[in-house]
């Protein structure tokens, strides 16, 4: 997958447009965390009070006066704390939810060639693990960058003021934790990156096992499978231990840093108490003022680690929601009318290839379907037939030559008309999590209880009236599950029952047994009546439903006609045919009308 060649950090500062909504809550919690840091602050400057006014001048009601003080800002700093982490945490979790939409629509509007090209487990960790890691870094570590930093500041300053000398000591620290932290942000970038696709390419597998069980299991693939899952995990363990020893060595190193300059600074502030030029009480401040560094140091180094991952996760992000929906509506695209459409298809010259293929599946195909016929489209396997189909409802645009419907280029129409008089049944049928009834009326919400009675008859779908609860019997992942010939009526019924004016049959009756198949023919065939349907078929008894058929060969049509001219004038087609008829025993008494 191409990354993208922008500053490593484009993506990542692209993601303020989710913040923006709740940039008022930002400045309030960058406002009470610097409060909170002040309060952080002023503790070991009172203590510096303490111990050099009242600890060694025995005054008690001063001592009392300033433990009472010191006890309301640690309470307070407390309650910000809690109060800044609650929103942090609640509005990072908004921005996350309207990324995931954004992703999921985005997706939703990607052409199929996109979703074939990609594995689901990459989209699936992108709308998962990547959005999380976003979301800790918009919400922790941004802010944790910013207060740091503001504390780390305020601290350095502080210590100049109480004894120079030593303060210059603890800044000259800052030189190994700059050049420690490039080390890490160069290493840790290539691993947590590494670490993001192969959890993706984990996912897949997981996934693709859970869909393919009841092959693993006839092929007796369990050990393989096993196998195969077994590797990908010990690549993304090895990928996330050496990642876990960069950050403790990383870790390790910043520890040692303020660790190392305490001990100088508890030794020169010794000396410099000794010789008068520090207070007792300001050697305490001092150190326990450094004290406070430490956190923001070893902090550093999760907010460099979750950035980079950060980076990386908005560069997945994007890399998504960057993609071109290609098929989209052409300005001033006009809304088809259905009662406009009298049904005529024309494929005017069509050249097609499906990006990184080696060659062109259509290279120049001329068809006319007229209104309300019933046209074949037969073929090897292979020659391009689902392909050829999948123009017309826009699932895919030619590269070259035009779709026409009734003259007019089906992309000078907008995607939602043409798919109102443009129905689809395919092969493999695909019923979603829910009832039956939800299914069916999938392109047509609004039909009726006769409707949809007369769509299962058509369809010969009796089988869905013995159903537990009938029409309202959840099916598909989290539901009943039917065989595949149910589900493919179940998928064209639902291409019936938006009446369309032109029905794109993917080879829809393939699961079905000779005897179901023509009882659904014939009454395919009476609502065919005025609908033009393109039916890509395999079997000689689906062609039986044609007016006509056309062959395509090497990308073209190598011819039109009723069935039995093309029996009698294209020895290819009839090879074709005569194979699939010899395979099935039923080529004999089949004829086209
Ligand atoms: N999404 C895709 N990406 C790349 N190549 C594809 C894609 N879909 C199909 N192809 C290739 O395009 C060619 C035509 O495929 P298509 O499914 O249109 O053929 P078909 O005639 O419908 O085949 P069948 O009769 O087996 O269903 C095949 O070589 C196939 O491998």
């Amino acid at each position: 997958m191409p990354r993208s060649t922008h500053h490593p950090l484009h993506n990542l500062w692209r993601t303020r447009s989710y913040m923006r909504p709740y940039a008022a809550l930002y400045v309030w919690m960058i406002l009470a965390g610097v409060v909170t840091t002040a309060l952080g602050v002023a503790l070991p400057l009172i203590v510096q009070r303490v111990v050099d006014g009242p600890v060694l001048h025995g005054d008690d009601r001063g001592l009392f006066l300033l433990g009472a003080l010191a006890l309301a800002l640690g309470l307070v700093e407390a309650l910000l704390i809690f109060i800044r982490r609650w929103v942090q945490a609640n509005s990072a979790l908004r921005m996350e939810t309207s990324m995931r939409d954004d992703l999921y629509r985005h997706l939703q509007s990607l052409s199929v060639s996109f979703h074939d090209g990609w594995q689901s487990g990459q989209l699936l960790s992108r709308a998962t693990t990547d959005l999380a890691i976003i979301r800790r870094f918009l919400s922790f570590g941004l802010i944790f960058l910013v207060l740091n930093t503001a504390t780390a500041i305020t601290v350095v300053a502080l210590l100049f003021d109480l004894y120079w000398p030593l303060a210059l000591v603890v800044a000259a620290s800052a030189g190994p934790l700059f050049w420690f932290s490039q080390q890490f942000t160069r290493r840790y970038n290539a691993a947590a990156r590494l670490m993001q696709d192969q959890q993706g390419d984990l996912a897949t597998v997981a996934e693709e096992s859970a869909g393919g069980i009841r092959l693993i299991k006839a092929f007796g693939r369990r050990e393989h499978m096993a196998e195969k899952f077994t590797r990908y995990a010990r690549d993304l363990h090895d990928t996330a231990v050496g990642k876990a020893l960069m950050v403790s060595r990383t870790w390790a190193k910043f520890d040692a840093v303020p660790n190392v300059t305490l001990a100088v600074v508890l030794v020169g502030g010794a000396l410099a108490v000794a010789r008068d030029r520090m207070t007792v009480g300001e050697l305490v401040a001092f150190v326990s003022l450094q004290l406070m560094l430490i956190w923001p140091i070893d902090a550093l180094g999760y907010i460099i680690a979750n950035a980079q991952e950060a980076m990386t996760a908005a560069d997945r992000f994007y890399e998504v929601v960057d993609t071109d929906p290609a098929i989209t509506d052409r300005p001033g695209a006009a809304v088809l009318e259905r009662g406009d459409v009298g049904g005529e298809v024309r494929f005017d010259n069509v050249r097609f290839a499906y990006p990184d293929a080696p060659a062109e599946v259509l290279r120049g195909v001329d068809l006319v379907v007229r209104p309300g016929e019933t046209l074949a489209i037969a073929g090897v396997t292979g020659a391009g037939k689902s392909t050829l189909v999948s123009l017309v409802p826009r699932l895919i645009d030619a590269d070259h030559g035009r779709v026409l419907l009734d003259g007019r280029d089906v992309r000078d129409v907008t995607l939602e008309s043409l798919r109102t008089v443009v129905a689809v049944a395919f092969e493999e049928p695909i019923l979603f999590s829910m009832s039956v009834r939800e299914n069916l009326t999938l392109g047509r919400p609004d039909a009726t209880d006769a409707e949809i009675d007369e769509a299962i008859d058509v369809v010969q779908a009796d089988f869905v009236r013995t159903l537990p609860w009938g029409l309202d019997t959840r099916v598909g992942e989290q539901g009943l599950s039917l065989s595949g010939g149910q589900r493919q009526r179940l998928a064209l019924a639902r291409a019936v029952l938006t009446r369309p004016k032109v029905l794109v049959l993917d080879d829809p009756l393939s699961a079905l047994d000779v005897h179901t198949e023509a009882l659904v023919e014939r009454a395919l065939t009476r609502v065919l009546t005025g609908t033009t349907a393109i039916i890509v078929v395999h079997r000689p008894s689906t062609v039986a439903l044609a007016d006509r058929v056309a062959f395509l060969s090497d990308g073209v049509i190598a011819g039109v006609g009723t069935h039995s001219e093309l029996l009698a004038t294209n020895p290819s087609y009839a090879a074709v045919l005569s194979a699939a008829a010899d395979d099935a025993g039923e080529l004999a008494g089949e004829g086209a009308r």
